[in-house]
């Protein structure tokens, strides 16, 4: 019997497999009364998920399925933290009114909700952008597109998987969008760590692509955006548009424009260099990215345009120039920075909010925060426009003050209106007659019932009569017990209580109806005027949506500003030469890391064309190599978004391009195919160099054999000295041999960074001077770890030697050799001591060549440990 009814599947189960099946891919919610309720696998992930309690249906029957759901109220709690989790969450909603239909619900699905397609605030960050990017492979290029539904931006772009991948680091997509059939080569460009869907291959199509954008952009051809020659790119665009269709996002009226990324006018950084020098993603947990210290916005759109800019230097120098020289026009006018930045911290997320009137999704207290955030702008326009300064005052000019919209807002709107419209109270007093009218027989209730229990008061002459509501009999009189006989034989008896009856009389029956009649009526009013009102506001998206970005950029500005003020930067020089003087140049993340108490070291680094093209610098670990390397480049970067920087002087021919490698460091451990890898990213360098980049190296060639190292980074450092470019270029290396390169090559030239050598200790002094180095410094932080002299004795005479050997056949016999006569020295043990064969075997173990200082210093700890072992055991 059970097995029987268990087969036949209820009609609600057959509806939502039925919608089930066209998503397979989501996480279906389904709404069931007041609940939305997932099935079978869903339920399992979702209880996951969200910490919900996971149930069963079907009795223990074959047809058994798990069952978990949330009240419909919590969707805006747990649709987040479904999207945080990487799922698609189609919400399914029901269509009609359930107390209108005898038979089951009509239902569908009214959003897919994907982490690329947000527009719910929970999931987005505010000063962020949640990009969806679909990523096209045509036959000679790739075409790539990134919009963001949240603000309207749609932006597109071709070229190589290198330049892809680049773009993808920039703009750091949620979500990213492939054919089927390239989701294997998908994987190998670009590893596994994007959030991937993978479309039908149909969608990936020229016509289709130029179709769909046409349509939702009302043209005939995409000429007027400057992307018509983009074919790869707008193939990829037509992907995105073709997905919001799919995800039933239709209301798409604040995408106004495609833009192409115009990476000519930008600094070329590639991914390696953006990661190397930990922009805005720390390459260890918890440490400080430049974007950390460097981002003093404070309104959302400021925030995201920083993170655009940081990612999209300029290379233009006019407009380099302009953005100093608002941000200096700040600095010399204090009083007006400041007020512009107290009105800027009025403005709330206008970007967002106009894109929430264009689909549809805004409430009635964001249209008042929109008018708020319009009204703070109005001063903010004044201000820029009275400056003496032009590139202020044309950002004052172009602001639209959006009178119109803010007038027509405030007298529509209550300014107290609700986030839900249908806790009512939403549009003005006074806006429209009618909805006065029945305002005032809804509300002016009391009055009405206070006249109307006088006068049965004295009909009946019940002193103790009372009107009240309920919500199950709605409105009544109320007589005590006592007066029971008095009641007229009108009134209809509908309750009767302890202590008292209640009853109801024609004339509150009509009054009842009236006040519900009304209620519901000023309910449908308001909703109507309400929608009227979003649906009129979109013919303000581009105004608004010009306006979040001036604000932004001039958030931006004060922002930077601010910056220079509290870190004393200074303003860069840009101009057309090919020269780079920092003046005591500083690191602007690690100076904010210092402990207490300590400076950081600033340091002047020089660099031209003519006679100080590669500089060499050499140092012992830990000196400040790669600060200095990595400082000289964020100085130039930060110059070139329009920021001053962290020195006391800065003259900078502009720069192109900025290449950094960092030589693998446990090669040991990776085997060969890392110093393939850093070879093969050499090589890239190698090949895109111009006469504007900026090459920073940092321990190239350390992934191999000292000797193969030193060729290979002679090789290089001869070869940028040679380029007909003439690069400007910072080379640390531990190899102090490239120190004899400047013999040969004139535009080469040997610094290193200072260390003192104290009694028992190195002292870094972090000064950058000239000169090179003349041994290794495996020993110092030997040193510095405390070696028994006997130790660092014999290892410094081992060094010295393998250094003079020039083949690995014999460093065996040397080493040997050198055995024989030191081992006098060694006084301190018996010759015949295992312990000391031990350290013998242990040290011929050694394979100087691939040793890095580190691995030589656990070697000397290893080996100190046997020594103290030894000593603690003779006493
Ligand atoms: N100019 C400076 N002033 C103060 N502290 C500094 C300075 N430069 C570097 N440091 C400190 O020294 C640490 C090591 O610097 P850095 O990593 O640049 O050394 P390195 O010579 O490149 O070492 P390695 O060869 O091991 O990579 C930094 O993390 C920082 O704390």
């Amino acid at each position: 019997m059970a097995a029987k009814s268990a087969k036949k599947v209820t009609p609600l189960m057959k509806q939502y497999n039925a919608i089930k099946a066209k998503y397979p891919d989501a996480l279906l919610l389904f709404r069931v009364g007041d609940f939305y309720e997932t099935f079978g696998e869903d339920a399992i992930k979702a209880a996951a998920i969200l910490n919900i309690v996971q149930t069963k249906r079907g009795n223990g029957s074959d047809q058994e399925t798990a069952l978990a759901g949330f009240p419909h109220h919590s969707l805006n709690t747990y649709l987040p933290k479904l999207v945080k989790a990487g799922e698609r969450v189609a919400i399914c909603d029901q269509l009609e009114d359930p107390k209108q239909t005898k038979t089951i619900v009509k239902r569908g699905v009214t959003e897919l909700v994907t982490p690329g397609v947000a527009l719910n605030d929970e999931v987005l960050q505010s000063k962020t952008n949640n990009f969806l990017c679909a990523l096209h492979y045509g036959k000679k290029e790739l075409g790539i597109a990134f919009l963001d539904v949240s603000t309207g931006e749609f932006l597109t772009a071709q070229g190589d998987v290198a330049h892809m991948d680049k773009l993808m680091q920039n703009f750091r997509p949620s979500e990213v969008l492939i054919t089927k059939p390239k989701k294997q080569a998908f994987y190998q460009d670009f590893g596994q760590d994007n959030h991937a869907f993978f479309l039908e291959d149909w969608v990936f199509k020229t016509d289709y692509a130029n179709e769909t954008l046409n349509d939702h952009f009302n043209t005939s051809s995409l000429k007027g955006f400057g992307v018509d020659h983009l074919h790869e790119g707008i193939i990829a665009a037509g992907v995105i548009l073709h997905y919001l269709g799919e995800t039933q996002h239709h209301k798409l009226k604040h995408i106004t424009a495609i833009q192409r990324i115009a990476e000519d006018q930008y600094i070329w950084m590639d991914r390696f260099t953006i990661r190397n020098l930990e922009l805005y993603h720390a390459n260890a947990t918890n440490a400080v990215t430049l974007l950390d210290v460097i981002d003093k916005t404070i309104s959302p759109m400021g925030g995201r345009t920083l993170k655009r800019w940081l990612a999209l230097p300029l290379k233009n120098i006019a407009a380099i120039q302009k953005r100093h020289e608002v941000v200096q026009y700040f600095l010399d006018n204090h009083t007006l920075h400041q007020k512009i930045q107290h009105q800027i911290k009025q403005i709330g997320d206008i970007e967002r909010l106009i894109s929430k009137v264009a689909t549809g999704k805004v409430s009635p207290r964001e249209v008042i925060q929109l008018k708020n955030s319009l009204e703070a702008i109005v001063p903010i326009k004044a201000q820029a426009s009275n400056s003496d300064n032009e590139a202020l005052k044309v950002i004052g000019d172009t602001l639209n003050d959006c009178e119109v919209l803010r007038t027509k807002i405030k007298e529509t709107l209550n300014e107290e209106a609700p986030v839900n419209i249908l806790k009512g109270n939403t549009i003005a007093d006074g806006y429209l007659d009618e909805l006065d009218e029945l305002r005032s027989i809804a509300f002016s209730g009391k009055d009405y019932l206070d006249k109307m229990l006088e006068r049965e008061t004295e009909a009946t002459g019940i002193t103790s009569l009372k009107i009240a509501s309920n919500n199950v009999f709605g409105y009544y009189i109320e007589v005590r017990n006592t007066h029971k006989d008095k009641v007229p034989d009108t009134w209809i008896r509908k309750q009767t209580l302890v202590s008292a009856e209640r009853y109801i009389t024609e004339e509150l029956k009509e009054y009842e109806a009236k006040i519900l009649g009304a209620e519901e009526k000023i309910l449908a009013l308001e909703q109507q005027l309400f929608n009227d009102l979003v649906v009129w506001m979109n013919e303000y998206i581009k105004p608004v949506q010009l306006n979040a970005s001036l604000i932004g950029q001039l958030d931006c500005l004060g922002s930077f500003a601010q910056l220079a003020k509290e870190n004393q930067y200074v303003r860069p020089l840009i101009d057309e030469s090919f020269d780079l003087e920092i003046k005591n140049g500083r690191h602007p993340v690690i100076e904010k890391q210092l402990p207490p108490g300590e400076q950081y070291i600033a340091n002047d680094v020089l660099l031209d064309r003519d006679h100080q093209q590669i500089i060499m610098i050499t140092g012992p670990n830990m000196s400040g190599k790669s600060a200095i390397l990595r400082q000289t480049a964020l100085i130039v970067l930060l110059a070139q978004m329009g920021c001053f920087v962290p020195a006391e002087e800065a003259k900078i021919g502009v720069v192109d391009k900025i290449f950094t490698r960092v030589g693998a460091s446990d090669n040991i451990s990776m085997g060969e195919s890392t110093f393939m890898v850093e070879m093969n990213e050499t090589a890239s360098i190698l090949n895109n160099i111009s006469d504007r980049s900026l090459v920073l190296l940092d321990e190239i060639g350390r992934g191999t054999s000292t000797y193969d190292g030193i060729s290979i980074a002679w090789a290089i450092s001869e070869f940028l000295h040679e380029h007909p470019g003439r690069p400007k270029t910072l080379f640390a290396t531990h190899y102090h041999e490239l120190n004899e390169m400047c013999e040969t090559f004139e535009r080469i030239k040997n610094y290193n960074v200072s260390v003192k050598e104290l009694k028992d200790t190195v002292l870094f002094l972090r000064k950058l001077v000239p000169g090179g180095s003349e041994h290794s410094f495996g020993i110092h932080v030997a040193k510095m770890a405390g070696m028994p002299q006997q130790v660092l004795y014999r290892a410094n005479k081992m060094l010295k030697k393998l250094e003079k050997s020039h083949s690995s056949e014999e460093l065996t016999d040397k080493i040997k050799g050198m055995q024989e006569e030191d081992e006098l020295q060694l006084s301190f043990f018996n010759l015949d001591d295992p312990l000391l064969e031990q350290i013998k075997e242990e040290i011929l173990d050694i394979d100087i060549n691939t040793l890095t200082p580190v691995e030589a210093l656990m070697k000397l700890n290893e080996i100190k440990r046997m020594l103290t072992r030894k000593k603690a055991s003779k006493v």
